[in-house]
């Protein structure tokens, strides 16, 4: 059961190498403000009001830096060689009275606590699945092998997705449990999904973007450049 009293989970994954950002560092422990990112989202997560436990998968060589870094108070764990298996491994972490879990990349420095706390709340009042989505900007393609256009899907029903992505603990362990089966899935909502449970979606916030490409970094410094001192953890 949940209810306005169950405790929330964050599940972090942070052990990709973030190959398309390059640069040589895992991504998560790729400075940002002078800070690495992890430790921005992670903060971030710990201001959420609704957020009871934080669980990061590291990179394995990294788990005693990555538990230095955090402090105490955020379990660290060894992530695994896909998204999907760092999740993995990090539900298993939970402790036992967590009801709400979400998934929240490291990658999303910027999160605001409030668009977490939007999703747990959500969760929390009946929704089994919730995701935070935008209008997608640009006019999208299908294409094929060679780049060739197959179709153009109507804008109207398209939406980006960000995370955090919320869930009632026992419909993600159960999308877990069944993850090997059919296609990959990029998120963790397309796992849910594929055992016909509603996902619903609220909106996301512009912020909450991930750091994927150099551009992004870029985009990420000049936007924590402008918050107040006090939000942005300089000092
Ligand atoms: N084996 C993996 C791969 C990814 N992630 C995490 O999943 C989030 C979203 O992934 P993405 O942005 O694709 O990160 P990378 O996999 O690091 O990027 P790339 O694909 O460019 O290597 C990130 O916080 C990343 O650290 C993870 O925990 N374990
Ligand atoms: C989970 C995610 O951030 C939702 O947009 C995204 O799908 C992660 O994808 P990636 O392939 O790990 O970049």
């Amino acid at each position: 059961m949940t209810g306005p009293e169950a405790r929330v989970a964050v599940v972090v994954p942070a052990a990709g190498r973030g190959e398309r950002l390059g640069g040589g560092v895992p991504k998560a422990l790729r400075p940002l403000g002078g800070r690495p990112m992890l430790v921005h989202a992670v903060q971030a997560l710990a201001a959420a009001d609704l957020v009871s436990q934080i669980v990061v998968a590291a990179p394995p060589t990294l788990v005693e830096v990555v538990s230095r870094l955090l402090g105490p108070d955020v379990r660290v764990l060894a992530g695994g060689a896909e998204r999907v298996d760092s999740v993995r491994g990090a539900l298993r972490a939970l402790d036992d009275d967590i009801r709400v879990v979400l998934v929240h990349d490291a990658a999303r420095p910027l999160t605001p606590p409030s668009l977490v706390d939007a999703v747990a709340a959500a969760v929390l009042g009946g929704q089994p699945a919730v995701i935070p989505v935008l209008p997608v900007a640009d006019t999208v393609k299908e294409v094929d092998a060679q780049g060739r256009v197959l179709r153009t899907p109507t804008r109207d029903g398209l939406r980006a997705v960000q995370t955090p992505q919320g869930f009632r603990r026992e419909v993600l362990e159960a999308a877990y449990a069944n993850s090997d089966d059919g296609p990959a899935v990029t998120d963790d909502a397309g796992l849910v999904e594929r055992l016909g449970v509603p996902v619903t979606t609220i909106p996301g916030a512009e912020e909450a973007f991930k750091v994927t490409r150099p551009i992004d970094l870029v985009f990420a410094e000049a936007l924590l450049a402008r918050r107040p001192l006090a939000e942005s953890g300089r000092s």
